[in-house]
């Protein structure tokens, strides 16, 4: 039988490939982490341990796109935005409810959005 923990197959869950508990980012790692997405519109919210970013897309269609493939890359990572959706615009709030705060798991989802980001722009 396959490894579950190799995450391939029907029934092995994602979390499974994590390397462990979220934490919290400290600050010397949000320093060195935080400047890359922060160039690219990424702020932190004010009052709250999270990262936000307003995304616009030419039409529906393209907004539509975008969340589909987020959506399946989050429910790969087990790691789901909080997003707002009307017409083309997208916007999106990431944090780890596993650490009440800002972890790596946000900043490697954040990485991936924009990614895709800039193929549907
Ligand atoms: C039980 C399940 O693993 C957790 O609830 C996952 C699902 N998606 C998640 N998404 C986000 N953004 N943060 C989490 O801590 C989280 N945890």
């Amino acid at each position: 039988m396959a490894d579950p923990k190799r995450g391939s197959g029907s029934g092995a869950r994602a979390p499974m490939l994590r390397a462990g508990k979220a934490h919290r980012l400290s600050a010397e790692e949000r320093d060195q982490l935080l400047p890359n997405l922060r160039a690219v519109g990424w702020n932190e919210l004010e009052g709250r341990d999270a990262i936000f970013k307003q995304f616009h897309f030419k039409d529906f269609n393209r907004a539509f796109g975008f969340m589909t493939r987020v959506a399946l890359q989050a429910e790969k990572l087990d790691h789901h935005p909080e997003w707002f959706n009307v017409y083309n615009k997208v916007h999106i709030t990431l944090s780890t409810h596993e650490c009440a705060g800002l972890s790596e798991r946000d900043i490697n989802l954040a990485s991936f959005i924009e990614q895709v980001a800039v193929s549907m722009t």
